[in-house]
């Protein structure tokens, strides 16, 4: 611990905040934890607990506090919009898990006081753009080797879903995933999705139609399909195949090691997200701890104007699913702020 590091405030100490709490404790160099903030104080305490920061029940005292100087955001989505419009006001650097807010026009209020700031500030954690293999998948479709990218084929499954998780969420907190990577993947905007499904899984809860498959278009003609499937029951699993003229690259469907023992052959599925993209984590927090020292964002990191166009297209997303028909996208014209 020294002077120089990062005092970090984080918001929301639930599954996700947890664990970035451990692991900016822990594992981030140059950053250390100061103050955790969440309605349920119980959860900010343990969260806090043995890291050396203090727990606080106002989110708000985290942000406006004069040792924090940089933010964490990993409360619900929906309660996103007003903790970021607060920490942009103040001036000081912001993690937001995903999504950036649920809907675009929350998203675009988000973006429109980033630029009034005047700073690069938010950046969203879109952590599969820091996962190795699907670092490498970018690089084999950015030199070339596949040769232009003609379809993505993704299977995005959750072992189950947590109470309350609605059909809506199989989008803007699920799919948003898909969103971002293949806008990043392909370097395209999505112009149009639509989603259709099978017969329901007798595993879904209640009001829940899952598995769904969502169909993105995008503006270079490329077509993404997407399996999303939050009650799979069997672990977390996130897949992509990038179909291209000359050839296809998967990645995701590694299980690890090749293990045979007592009567078993195979490998392993993690049990969620933590598993399967923990190097991924460490790596976004760890650049963002660096570029939030010098006050600003990592370039290589999600933008507030990615989380704007991950939005739009899960608007669409939501649309497609409650009419049945092939949504556009309805995006503003990309700001030079952000280009
Ligand atoms: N990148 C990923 O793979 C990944 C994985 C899981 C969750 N997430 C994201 O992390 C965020 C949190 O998800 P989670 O699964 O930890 O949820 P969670 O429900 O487990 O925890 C959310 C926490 O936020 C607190 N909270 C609620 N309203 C708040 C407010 N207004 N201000 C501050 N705190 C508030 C709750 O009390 C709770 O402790 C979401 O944005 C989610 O989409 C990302
Ligand atoms: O919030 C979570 C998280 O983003 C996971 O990475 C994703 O697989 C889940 O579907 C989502 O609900």
């Amino acid at each position: 611990m020294s002077d120089q590091d990062l005092r970090v405030g984080l918001i929301g100490a639930g599954r996700m905040g947890a664990d970035h709490a451990r692991r900016i404790h822990e594992r981030i160099s140059n950053a250390r934890l100061v103050a955790v903030g969440d309605p349920d104080i119980d959860r900010a305490r343990q969260a806090a607990a043995d890291t050396g920061a203090r727990a606080e029940q106002d989110p708000f005292e985290v942000i406006g506090a004069s040792d924090v100087d940089a933010l964490v955001i990993a409360s619900p989505g929906v309660a996103h919009e007003p903790l970021l419009l607060a920490a942009i006001e103040r001036g000081v650097p912001v993690l937001c898990e995903k999504p950036l807010t649920p809907d675009s026009k929350s998203s675009l209020r988000v973006v429109e006081a980033e630029q009034a700031r005047g700073k690069h500030l938010v950046q969203v954690g879109f952590m599969r753009r820091f996962d190795p293999e699907y670092v490498e998948l970018k690089h084999l479709l950015d030199n070339g080797e596949l040769g232009r990218a003609l379809v993505l084929h993704c299977a995005h499954r959750n072992a189950s879903t947590p109470p309350g998780f609605t059909s809506e969420m199989m989008i803007y907190d699920s799919v948003v995933h898909e969103f971002d990577t293949t806008r990043w993947l392909l370097g395209q905007e999505i112009s149009a999705v639509s989603v259709r499904w099978p017969r329901s899984s007798a595993a879904a809860p209640e009001g829940l139609i899952d598995p769904q498959v969502v169909t993105i278009e995008t503006t270079g003609g490329v077509l993404a399909d997407v399996e999303i499937f939050v009650n799979c029951g069997f672990g977390y699993q996130v897949r992509c195949e990038a179909v291209g003229e000359r050839g296809a690259a998967l990645i995701g469907a590694s299980g690890g090691p090749l293990i045979q023992q007592s009567g078993r052959w195979g490998g392993n599925v993690t049990e969620d997200f933590r598993g399967r993209f923990g190097i991924a984590f460490d790596e976004e927090f760890q650049r963002w701890a660096h570029a939030a020292r010098r006050g600003g964002v990592d370039p290589t990191a999600a933008s507030a104007w990615d989380g704007y166009a991950a939005a739009a297209a899960c608007a669409a997303g939501v649309q497609a699913q409650a009419t049945g028909e092939r949504a556009a996208v309805e995006l503003v014209d990309r700001p030079d702020f952000y280009s």
